[in-house]
């Protein structure tokens, strides 16, 4: 199979967009497919409008790995209910998207890093989980090629792998099947709004009625929303991922030091990337979100590298417009999908990093590489809320790196955000007016 997704694939839901509906989400990520489908059993019409395919931005581009490890003590609950999800949708549909339960290591290469897994352990206990930390010799022991010691590591077997690029489309198809509408191809303008309230979307292929729209729209969300005055420090960084061919394999989960993070795939390969790092393209929207990214940047002075400018047509391209009209063509037509070129040199030294990591697994030699754009925020977590200023719009955005895994969780938690019913989970720590209301800022886990 091929992987991530391209534009060349061709489109699996062509439309047509239907003209009325009562949900419209915008983007057909994990997020947004997830979304569609929980609204789609709240009896809800709900239409998905992709710009490009199904999937292919970060969604298909990220590393598979659905955690509870490590997280923001607010995402945990919402990550422990989308397992739950993985694991039942994982039976409702009849493509093998990967999902199996070989759990998630972080290497502690210090004591001081051992120190700081542990104290997460915390959140750990307070929900149950099965994290723990294991000394040297049982690190040794789970991850058996590895060719350094370290001093140990924090473990948690419940976590779960599964393959990006089959599961989403997979979910999408579970969606449809259940009742919501996907259209790929087509990219929504901007918002009809009527007396200060949303009345549907204007699309490439025209106006769409529905009362409630949510903005699933990954790294271009703060751009959907400057155009109608909403301001979200929302920026886009590029990660690179590698992989292996097929290759002998020990531990099958996924794991990270400080120099490379890997997945087991299921063809037999390793995904392989580096946690705690990322480039940022810096442009006019960077710059007017400086200031909110400043704790983040003393506390991890070098995890983003900043590159001059990026590419024409990318989400905070100086020349990307920031206004349009609604019959003009949008900077969401003119980039279907978000495809970065990969960092190169990054991608060898991964290579030859994860040789000398685990030198015992054979030759390691690359299959491809690919980027990805995370959409990220200030404090690494994500925009989960209803926006005040336009009602009937909801904005799920910002999932910083750690999407794919919860995606299910968020996804539940934002339909229940448009139909009224119970969200059980307190979604304070993700909402819109944190970045406004003079409130201090908590840093997250990286992204
Ligand atoms: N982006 C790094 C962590 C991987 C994940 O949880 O999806």
């Amino acid at each position: 199979m091929s992987f991530p997704t391209f534009m060349d694939t061709p489109p699996q839901w062509p439309g047509p967009a239907p003209k009325e509906t009562d949900v419209v989400v915008i983007g057909g990520g994990v997020i947004g497919v997830c979304t569609a489908l929980f609204l789609a059993r709240a009896g809800k019409r709900v239409v998905v409008l992709e710009k490009g395919r199904i999937a292919a931005e970060q969604s298909s581009r990220n590393w598979g790995w659905i955690r509870v490890q490590g997280r923001d003590p607010d995402e945990i609950p919402i990550v422990l209910e989308a397992a739950d999800h993985w694991r039942a949708l994982a039976q409702q549909t009849n493509v093998d998207i990967g999902l199996r339960q070989e759990g998630v290591t972080y290497l502690a290469e210090t004591e001081k890093e051992y120190t700081r897994y542990e104290a997460w352990l915390d959140h750990a206990q307070a929900y149950g989980l099965d994290s723990r930390m294991l000394d040297s010799a049982e690190t040794a022991k789970l991850i058996p090629n590895l060719s350094r010691s370290y001093s140990g590591a924090i473990y948690t077997a419940q976590d779960m792998r599964a393959e990006p690029w089959v599961a989403v489309p997979a979910l999408a198809g579970i969606a449809v099947r259940e009742g919501a509408t996907v259209v790929e191809d087509c990219a929504v303008r901007g918002l009809d709004i009527e007396g200060g309230k949303v009345a549907g979307v204007i699309t490439e292929q025209g106006r769409i009625k529905a009362p409630e729209v949510v903005l699933a729209g990954g790294a271009w969300s703060a751009l959907f929303l400057q155009r109608h005055g909403i301001f979200v420090p929302q920026l886009s960084v590029r990660a690179t991922v590698v992989a292996t061919k097929p290759m002998d394999a020990g531990y099958k989960g996924g794991a990270t030091d400080s120099k490379v993070a890997f997945r087991h795939r299921a063809d037999g390969g390793y995904s392989l990337a580096q946690g705690g790092f990322s480039e940022l393209f810096v442009g006019p929207h960077a710059f007017r979100s400086l200031r909110h990214y400043v704790t983040q940047l003393r506390a991890d002075p070098f995890g983003v590298r900043l590159l001059p400018r990026a590419p024409a047509g990318y989400p905070d391209a100086w020349g990307t417009p920031r206004s349009w009209a609604d019959d003009d063509v949008s900077p969401f037509e003119r980039m279907r999908v978000l495809n970065p070129a990969p960092n190169t040199r990054k991608a060898a030294k991964l290579l030859r990093q994860f040789a000398q990591m685990m030198p015992g697994l054979g030759t390691v030699k690359p299959a491809r590489t690919w980027a990805g754009m995370i959409d990220t925020m200030p404090d690494i977590v994500p925009v989960v809320d209803r926006v005040a200023a336009i009602p009937g719009l909801t904005v799920g955005t910002g999932m910083s790196g750690h999407g794919f895994g919860i995606g299910p969780g968020m996804g539940r938690v934002l339909a229940a955000l448009v139909t009224g019913d119970k969200v059980g989970h307190d979604l304070h720590r993700f909402r819109l007016s944190r970045f406004s209301d003079g409130s201090a800022m908590t840093l997250g886990p990286g992204i």
